[in-house]
């Protein structure tokens, strides 16, 4: 087992995957397509400031997460958000307050997988895009045609579409992953010199292009100005308008913004746009990880369970759990 474990995707399935396998003493190596970790989790930065344009905020159900969100709250890694919570339904907009915990990473969503990313041994800018098995380990080739290895085992953490791609050695797992439909999502973010007039913080939204907003000050560590705000339009919008661009995104949400949110909206001082195209599965799955555990090569991610970041992670922990069962 000194041959190291590769892990594609640093997201927080991957993560929590490599944080428990290096509890155990194996070695892993990730490797990431983008400049940095967290994938749906990852914050940009922007003239406005740091913008959570992916997960807004998760909660804890499962009692290992729960026991691992209380530690990460300990390390300073997260804080409880407690927005001032509204519905919008029908175009009435409506204070909705509820007593669920909610917990969003300090000073920006990204601190949690930046946190668990801590040296881990990570190659980013690397698109994975052949996995397969030579004489006695595992290889990966990325898009400029490097290859990378040699691995004992491999776990895959990625969207769903994009890990079928990489599991031909395995046409089980791949046509398992294949067959999850993934919703796209469209994110804007409005950033406004003078705050607007609302006491609004986060509000869950039907009956519009928009299905969600929350008010990026309104949660811990986050700088009071610009008053920056993320819409989320919904997976249906986003499918319509699915190639927008993005100027017409930013001023058909910003629009649909202004008729809900009761206050005068002016022109945003800033705005961007950012299309994720597997935002969330369609449906939610009880699969825990797949694994052909003979092979060594296993999927994990948040389309193996709740399609949130706790099922994400939980995802993880079990494909490292079931490498782990079959190692020993
Ligand atoms: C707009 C939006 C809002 C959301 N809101 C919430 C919320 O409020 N609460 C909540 O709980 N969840 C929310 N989610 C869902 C949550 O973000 C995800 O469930 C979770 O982050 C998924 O983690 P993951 O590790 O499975 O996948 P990802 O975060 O997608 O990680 C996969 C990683 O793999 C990399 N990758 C992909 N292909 C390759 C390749 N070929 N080679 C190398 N690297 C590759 C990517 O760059 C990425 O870093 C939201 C998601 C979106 C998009
Ligand atoms: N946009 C995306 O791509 C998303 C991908 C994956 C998840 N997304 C959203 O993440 C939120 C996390 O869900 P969960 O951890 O279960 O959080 P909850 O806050 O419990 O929300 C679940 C769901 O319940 C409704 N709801 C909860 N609290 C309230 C409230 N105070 N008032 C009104 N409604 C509430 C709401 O569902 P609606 O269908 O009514 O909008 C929440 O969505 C969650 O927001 C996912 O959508 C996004």
């Amino acid at each position: 087992m000194n041959t190291p474990i590769a892990i594609i995707g640093s997201g927080i399935a991957g993560l929590s995957a490599a944080t428990a396998l290096t509890a155990a003493g194996l070695h892993v190596q990730l490797f990431d397509k983008g400049r940095g970790s967290g994938g749906r989790m990852a914050s940009k930065r922007s003239d406005a400031g740091d913008l959570d344009l992916g997960a807004q905020y998760f909660t804890a159900r499962d009692r290992h997460f729960v026991e691992a969100v209380q530690q990460w709250q300990a390390n300073g890694w997260l804080a409880e958000w407690k927005p001032a919570l509204y519905q919008s339904q029908g175009g009435q907009l409506s204070p909705s307050p509820d007593t669920q915990l909610r917990f969003v990473g300090v000073p920006r969503m990204s601190a949690l997988t930046r946190n668990l990313l801590g040296e881990l041994p990570v190659t980013f800018a690397c698109r994975i895009t052949e996995v397969f098995h030579g004489e006695q380990h595992w290889h990966l080739v990325d898009a400029d045609g490097q290859s990378h290895g040699p691995f004992s085992r491999v776990i895959i953490a990625i969207p769903a579409p994009q890990a079928a791609a990489l599991l031909s050695a395995a046409p089980k797992l791949a046509a398992t992953a294949a067959s999850v439909a993934m919703d796209p999502v469209w994110s804007v973010a409005l950033a406004f010199a003078k705050p607007l007039a609302t006491p609004v913080e986060g509000c869950f939204v039907q009956d519009s292009p928009l299905d969600w907003l929350a008010r990026n000050r309104s949660k811990p560590g986050r700088s009071a100005s610009p008053d920056t705000w993320v819409l989320h339009a919904s997976s249906a919008w986003s499918r319509q308008h699915l190639d927008l661009p993005r100027e017409a995104v930013i001023e058909q949400l910003r629009c649909a913004f202004a008729e809900l949110i009761g206050c005068a909206v002016p022109e945003a001082d800033f705005s961007l746009a950012h299309r994720w195209l597997y935002a969330r599965p369609a449906q939610a799955h009880q699969w825990g990880a797949l694994a052909d555990a003979d092979l060594g090569l296993y999927a994990c991610g948040d389309w193996c369970l709740s399609g949130r970041v706790e099922g994400a992670w939980l995802s993880g922990q079990e494909a490292a759990r079931r490498l782990l069962e079959h190692a020993v």
